[in-house]
């Protein structure tokens, strides 16, 4: 079996691996496609999405996020006088992971690192990078070796920078708002068997508490709830729970919360489901009950998370992990694909 944990070397490329989303109108269908090919979502939960990718232009957001960080990270490297090509490649649109892996083979990349654009364990946030990974090195001949960075939930430059953009949401908000840290839902089924077994299940939505918990800690709130957002799947399939704007809707209602600040702590930039379904359906819907929205930006686009990249990659290349602040496990730091673990996020 390979080494889920192997002390990497020098590599000679980064890249940074993503979702993907479309950039005009007629790419929305063919790319909702691609995301859905057999998982199982109802035909009417796509159109709905679709019209939230048509009502933003038919284009997310998410690509020029993407470029905006890879534009950081080399910035970062050229401060540190590191001359490294930084490639970027999708799952889901294009660029596609694997007509960016044919172009690094032919540039004559040998040892690639990669970035993959989620902080999380479990299926959507790690293991299904593992599969591209699969997937593309098995597409493209003399594909480089690739060896990913760790699940960064609890980096502290991630933790700091959120903290700090928590505490500017609160001076902007009425004094006294409830902080809600939101994250996106996952089947049940699926954050059951979210890491190794042998650590117990569950890692992803242990990782979003503890990561909140920490956000908060270093953003001196002592009182916070961790709620779940952007479910799909049949209404029969039971997901992470509450919803977001059930919950906004119930601290209204049965508490009289008037100003909430909303932490988007599962999402490193402004996808789709923080500008739609928090920016847009969220403010929407709490609206009629009187209650006021603030959301906290996102880490992504700063220099701090490039900062956090480089030293992932450091990690990687020297085969070293620094002090993690928190308690629940960081994995993902495995090569050519390779899962964390004996049945790790099994489905
Ligand atoms: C945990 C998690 C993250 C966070 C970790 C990470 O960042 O990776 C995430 C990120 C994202 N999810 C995204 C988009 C979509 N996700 C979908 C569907 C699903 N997501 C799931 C989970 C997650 N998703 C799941 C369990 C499904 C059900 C189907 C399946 O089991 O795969 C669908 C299908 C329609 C729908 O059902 O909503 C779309 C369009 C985009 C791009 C947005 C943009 O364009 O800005 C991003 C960053
Ligand atoms: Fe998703």
């Amino acid at each position: 079996m390979t080494d889920p944990n192997p002390a990497g070397g020098p590599v000679d490329a980064l890249l940074l691996l993503s979702f993907g989303g479309p950039e005009g109108q007629e790419d929305v269908i063919p790319f909702l496609e691609n995301v859905t090919r057999g998982r199982g979502i109802p035909r009417a939960r796509l159109e709905e999405v679709a019209t939230h990718y048509r009502h933003l232009g038919g284009r997310s957001p998410i690509n020029d996020l993407n470029r905006e960080i890879i534009a950081n990270i080399e910035a970062e490297l050229a401060d540190r006088g590191r001359d490294l090509p930084v490639y970027f490649g999708n799952r889901n649109w294009t660029p596609m992971a694997e007509d960016t892996v044919r172009r690094m083979a032919a540039d004559g990349v040998r040892h690639a690192a990669v970035f993959a654009t989620s902080a999380w364990g479990g299926y959507s946030g790690c293991a299904q990078y593992n599969e591209d990974i699969e997937r593309v090195r098995q597409q493209v001949a003399g594909a480089p070796t690739m060896i990913r960075l760790r699940q960064f939930y609890d980096h502290p430059l991630f933790v700091e920078r959120f903290a700090a953009d928590l505490r500017r949401a609160i001076d902007a908000a009425a004094p006294g708002a409830r902080v809600v840290f939101t994250a996106h839902s996952v089947p049940d089924a699926a954050d059951e068997v979210a890491g190794p077994p042998a650590l117990g299940g569950h890692l992803y939505s242990r990782q979003v508490q503890e990561a909140s918990r920490l956000v908060a800690g270093a953003a001196g709130v002592a009182e916070y709830d961790v709620v779940w957002q952007s479910r799909s799947g049949p209404p029969s399939v039971p997901w992470l729970e509450p919803d977001v704007v059930d919950h906004v809707s119930d601290l209204a209602t049965s508490r009289g919360v008037r100003d909430v600040v909303v932490v988007p702590i599962g999402f490193i930039s402004d996808h789709v489901e923080v500008i739609w379904d928090l920016d847009t359906e969220l403010v929407d819907e709490v609206r009629e009950l009187g209650v006021t929205v603030t959301r906290c930006a996102t880490p992504g686009p700063s220099r701090e998370f490039a900062r956090m990249v480089v030293e992932l990659l450091d990690e990687v290349e020297s085969g070293t992990t620094q002090p993690r602040p928190g308690s629940v496990p960081a994995l993902g730091r495995t090569r050519d694909g390779a899962r964390c673990g004996i049945g790790c996020c099994a489905r």
